[in-house]
């Protein structure tokens, strides 16, 4: 627990004027929590559960009346419930993330509420975790470290290990917004023979390194790397379904830095035990976190990580500051550095 920040903001019980901002959080960047603190008591929500992940919507709901903003992040479901509890005071969600599908929107726009977002500052950051798990995934990184590590190198072998070069291979980017064309321009270094890409209009970046839009179908069956990187929403949801999972090439690695639902999860799972793909490289997945149970996580052809894309100390302290200066904005009845249109 990061007590210097839990200390600086205010108890529950402070009788000053100022507005109020609930934090789902105790250790949210310093300079952020500095910078609110100057025009608002801050208040922490209380976990009913101290052993839970996370605080629940409950807990939400019990802390949130009265208050003039929520601080939060992707995990926390902000839905009517909360919207409703939160009583008339209530005007700004900012949320620590550029994806913003745990908000309600409907209901936001029913209570008059304003969302904030941090877009833009995490894109270099999720791009290189993107390509990182290209290459962990293709060159079997973990598997080998843990052979190391348990034993299992003897000797160097000439077909034990061997993984998959990027080099002469087609990769294929699903959601070419500011991430996926990141990820576009540093995987297009690699000397690919295509580079193919989905969106909805045709992306001038992207032409320059010799893109190609294509449909979702054209491009997972054509594919050796498929990068998921777009935002989930009812349209993009399960948008790799089992049908096109069953089209990809059978040396196929799939990649996403998105969200977990944007994959059809339990048919990427039986693709990759009977191996018709090779492998996967996952940052989100379905739910988070994946219980320890799940047949994901035994699987030598999956890298699992546990949704740290956006997770530098630099881009965490950018994100904080950023949601900070959204709700600050709303105070002062100023447009947000970056406000999603409800
Ligand atoms: O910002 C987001 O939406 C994230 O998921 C960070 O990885």
């Amino acid at each position: 627990m990061n007590w210097k920040v839990f200390f600086r903001v205010k108890p529950v019980c402070n009788m000053s004027s100022r507005l109020k901002v609930l934090l789902v959080r105790n250790n949210f960047p310093k300079k952020a929590i500095d910078l609110l603190s100057t025009r608002f008591d801050l208040e922490v929500c209380k976990m009913s559960n101290i052993n839970g992940k996370s605080v629940t919507t409950q807990d939400i709901i019990d802390c949130i009346p009265g208050k003039f903003a929520l601080f939060c992040f992707s995990e926390i479901d902000v839905n009517e419930a909360v919207l409703k509890a939160a009583g008339p005071n209530f005007k700004v969600v900012g949320t620590m993330s550029v994806g913003y599908n745990h908000v309600d929107l409907t209901a936001m726009k029913k209570y008059g509420v304003r969302l904030g977002y941090t877009p833009g500052v995490l894109t270099e950051t999720v791009a290189e975790l993107a390509v990182g798990l290209v290459i962990a995934t293709s060159r079997r990184f973990f598997e080998a470290n843990r052979e190391l590590k348990t034993g299992g190198w003897k000797e160097w072998n000439p077909t034990w290990m061997c993984g998959r070069g990027i080099s002469n291979s087609v990769v294929g980017i699903i959601g070419c917004g500011n991430i996926g064309t990141s990820i576009a321009e540093k995987l297009s270094k690699f000397k690919i023979s295509q580079l193919l890409y989905t969106s909805r209009c045709e992306k001038p970046d992207v032409k320059a390194l010799g893109g190609r839009l294509v449909s979702v179908d054209v491009l997972v069956k054509s594919s050796d790397f498929i990068v998921v990187a777009m935002a989930l929403n009812e349209d993009t949801k399960f948008i790799v379904n089992r049908d096109r999972i069953a089209s990809m090439k059978p040396n196929a690695i799939l990649v996403n830095v998105g969200r977990g639902e944007l994959i059809d999860q339990d048919a990427l799972v039986e693709a990759l035990q009977e191996k018709r793909i090779r492998g996967a490289g996952l940052d989100v997945m379905t739910p988070e976190p994946l219980p320890l149970d799940h047949p994901l996580m035994t699987m030598d052809n999956v890298l699992l990580l546990p949704h740290i894309g956006s997770s530098t100390l630099e881009t965490e302290d950018e994100m904080a500051m950023l949601t900070a200066q959204n709700i600050l904005a709303v105070l002062d009845g100023k447009p947000m550095p970056c406000e999603v249109i409800l």
